[in-house]
Formats: structure tokens, C-alpha cells, sequence
């Protein structure tokens, strides 16, 4: 079927999840979980592609512009064309000679690629009657390689070694998928830690997520260290020695503090610190790593991009690779990440702490098990229980593990009554709030 992408619209979307500071951390501490929102449509009525990328709130509208700037790149282009070659397509819509200027691969204009590219996955996906991890898992090993631009990671990703790690796994894949099929796979929760939530709504969100089956736990640190000793407390004791504790101070650190702040709150056993400091320093974050082992140094969801990554990675600076659906150029830098990531040894387990970011990471860490690594070992998928409602396909959760999508597409499709009342150009919730 030749389907030709024809118009579209982007949607400025945001939620006001500050009012009771959802999603509130040491620095972020009033995000509206915010998405700027691509509609990519085609010459078959009804089947179009939808695309965002997550922002907190002011700025939102800043993305979708860059988005309005780059997406001539697909308009009156056909389906086929830009999937038979999508690594070099991504590469062209990412170089773009003039709007490269802009970044190049980094902040606004590498979200809203993101968004575009995660776009056109998605119709690929739908077009394709799959969801999107189930068309990666039966695509072969060349044709996955074809999706990626190898641009920058030749030293440490070149395209025969990614293609070797793929063919390796060919011959079990449908043993995992099948396994996938069954059993999920295991996820922790944010939900329970948010920075502005009081002790009393955490220690009974803990009590909740226990009864519910969740095993892992995150909780925010970093405004105060007295606080963050006394919330560990309270978090422990709900959920036990056995279950993992796992924290995330949103760059708010120097290196020294991280060391000495780790230091003081090791005593509670976490599993990693997420975001110690500025998410660009790579030798600081080694430095860090070194000094807190064996608790591992976690960061990804404000890294610019696969070279940033893999600097992290060659550098002994990252025990856990935290992937991000749309921080980077979408599904295609995401493959070439979580390659480099086996080829280290190091587990991935992606950020979704956000609107529609669950949606979207699920798809990732599956192809990541049946395609890439293999391995559920040590690997989970962030949850946060946020605003599922709006979307078409929500995630589905059962005992603390994410089961597989059904719906064909990338999961990230809106409801239309939640597009028209979020809108924040024309929404009545922000016309209400804007007054
Ligand atoms: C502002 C956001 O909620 C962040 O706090 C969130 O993405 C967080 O860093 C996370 O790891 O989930
Ligand atoms: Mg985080």
C-alpha cells in the first residue's frame, strides 16, 4: 500500500500537574507535564501518525515551533520512501543545513526531531497493523540497521559490529517474545517520591504500591539533605529491606556534595543516583561513580544525544543507560543507544517520568530484550501514574510490570476530547486558568 504523507497539525498541549505537584522535583518544582503534539496526516483518511515530545510547561510552544520548521521534511513525502532508507532519511532530517545551526542533535530542535520522527514510527507502525516493539522485534537484523545513522559512533558502534549483536540474538528472539507476550516486563515506580509531596501522602502511596506488587521505588532528593534522610526513612521502613530504593537529585549537586551526600545517604541501600549534577558533565560523572560504587550513577533524560551517551559510556561514567523517547532524534538514535549500551555491559532502563513517555519507553526496553541485549536482568522500566487517561492505548500495568501493547502504533495517540479541552491556545482548562 503506498500511503503519501499530505498535511498536519501541532498541537500545543499542556496539563496542570503543578497544582498538586505531580511530578515535582529538587529543580523542576512546578512542572505542567506539557507535550508538543504532531499529527502527521496521509492520503488514506484515518490513518495519520502521532508524534510529541515532553516539556514542562512554559517553552512548549518554543518546540512546537521548531517543529513547524522541520516538518516539510515529511509533508508530500511517501511512507515507503522515507522507511526503505530511515537511517539516512533521520540523518537528513536532523542535518538539515540550516536549522543544524541550531543545535546541532541537542535541546529544542532535537526534542521536537524527536517528536517527528516518533511521528512517523508511529504511522510506520500503524500502517503496518503492529504495535511499534512488535515491528522492530520481526524486522531483520539488516533492516534494523538501516534504520540507524552511525554518524559520530563508527569508533565504538560501527554498522557490522551492531549488526553482529542483532544476528546473535536472531536465533532466540521468538523465545522472548513469547516470554514478553506472557510475562511483562518489570517496571519501577516514581509516583511514591515526589519532591513536593508530604510525608504523610508518600508513606501512604509506599503502603499502596506495596499492596499493589511494585518491588522498586524512586524517590526525588536534593533540596535538603536533612529532608532527603528523613523522606529515605519514612521510605525505607515502608517498603522493607528486600525492595529497591532508588534516588534522583535532578543535577542539583556539585561533584564533591554528590560524593559526601551519597556518603550520608548510603545508610538506606539505594540502587542508583539518577542525575547527580549538570547532565553534561561526563568526567564528573565518573568521578562520582568511582566514589559512591557500587552504587551505580544513573542519568539520561537530559543527555543531548548518542555521542554524548557514548562519551558517557566510555568514560566508566554511567552504570545505568536511561534512555529517552524523544530527548534524542526518536526510535532510530534510540536503537543506536541501546547498542552501545549492550556492547558496555550496561543495563537500560528509560525515563518516563512525564505525558506519555510510559507509552512510549515500553516499546524500547522490548525491543531492547528480544532484539538487542537479551536480557530483563537488572532492567526497569520507570512508571509514573500520571495522566494515562488522555491517551488511546495506555499502558497497562499488572503487579509492578508493564504488559506488552496490542494496539497497532507507537501507543502515543491522544484522546481528541483531551487534544481540544489541554490545548493551551484554545482549551477551556487554560482559558479558566489564564484568567
Ligand atoms: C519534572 C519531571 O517530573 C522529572 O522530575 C522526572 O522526569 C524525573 O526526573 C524522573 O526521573 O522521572
Ligand atoms: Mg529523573
Amino acid at each position: 500500500m503506498s500511503i503519501c504523507i499530505t498535511h498536519h497539525t501541532v498541537k500545543d498541549i499542556r496539563f496542570p500537574t503543578s497544582l498538586e505537584k505531580h511530578g515535582s522535583d529538587a529543580m523542576n518544582t512546578d512542572p505542567d507535564y506539557s507535550a508538543a503534539y504532531i499529527i502527521l496526516y496521509t492520503d488514506h483518511p484515518g490513518l495519520e501518525g502521532h508524534g510529541l515530545t515532553f516539556t514542562i510547561g512554559r517553552g512548549n510552544e518554543i518546540c512546537c515551533a521548531a517543529l513547524e520548521a522541520m516538518v516539510h521534511q515529511v509533508i508530500g513525502k511517501k511512507l515507503e520512501d522515507i522507511v526503505s532508507e530511515f537511517g539516512k532519511f533521520w540523518k537528513q532530517l536532523t542535518g538539515d543545513s540550516q536549522i543544524r545551526w541550531l543545535g546541532p542533535e541537542k535541546g529544542v530542535v532535537h526534542l521536537a526531531a524527536g517528536a517527528l520522527v516518533n511521528a512517523v514510527w508511529d504511522l510506520y507502525a500503524k500502517s503496518e497493523r503492529k504495535p511499534l516493539w512488535k515491528l522492530l522485534a520481526d524486522m531483520s537484523p539488516e533492516q534494523m540497521v538501516k534504520c540507524i545513522d552511525f554518524s559520530y559512533i563508527t569508533d565504538v558502534m560501527p554498522p557490522e559490529t551492531a549488526l553482529k549483536i542483532l544476528k546473535a540474538q536472531e536465533k532466540t528472539k521468538k523465545e522472548r517474545i513469547r516470554y514478553l507476550e506472557e510475562n511483562g516486563y518489570p517496571a519501577y515506580t516514581t509516583s511514591t517520591g515526589w519532591l513536593g509531596y508530604s510525608d504523610e501522602k508518600i508513606r501512604m502511596l509506599c503502603k499502596e504500591a506495596v499492596q499493589e506488587g511494585w518491588t522498586h521505588f524512586k524517590m526525588k532528593v536534593g533540596a535538603d539533605l536533612q529532608d532527603d534522610l528523613r523522606r529515605a526513612a519514612i521510605i525505607r521502613k515502608e517498603i522493607g529491606p528486600e525492595r529497591q530504593l532508588m534516588m534522583d537529585a535532578n543535577q542539583k549537586w556539585e561533584i564533591q556534595e554528590s560524593i559526601d551526600n551519597m556518603k550520608e545517604l548510603a545508610r538506606f541501600n539505594p540502587l542508583w543516583i539518577e542525575e547527580p549534577t549538570s547532565p553534561d558533565d561526563i568526567l564528573g560523572h565518573a568521578t562520582i561513580a568511582r566514589a559512591v560504587a557500587p552504587i551505580k550513577v544513573a542519568t539520561g533524560e537530559h543527555c543531548q544525544n548518542r555521542v554524548v551517551f557514548k562519551q558517557l559510556m566510555q568514560a566508566n561514567a554511567l552504570g545505568i543507560c536511561q534512555i529517552d523517547s524523544c530527548r534524542v532524534g526518536g526510535v532510530n538514535e534510540n536503537l543506536a543507544i541501546m547498542l552501545m549500551a549492550h556492547k558496555f555491559g550496561i543495563p537500560v532502563c528509560p525515563h518516563a517520568g512525564g505525558v506519555g513517555l510510559c507509552e512510549y519507553v515500553q516499546h524500547l526496553s522490548m525491543v531492547d530484550f528480544v532484539c538487542i541485549s537479551g536480557s530483563m536482568e537488572g532492567r526497569v522500566i520507570e512508571y509514573v501514574d500520571h495522566l494515562h487517561e488522555h491517551f488511546i492505548d495506555p499502558v497497562v500495568i499488572q503487579k509492578g510490570r508493564y504488559m506488552t501493547p496490542t494496539l497497532p502504533g507507537y501507543s502515543i495517540e491522544m484522546k481528541k476530547t483531551s487534544l481540544e479541552e489541554y490545548d493551551f491556545d484554545t482549551g477551556p482548562v487554560w482559558k479558566t486558568a489564564k484568567k
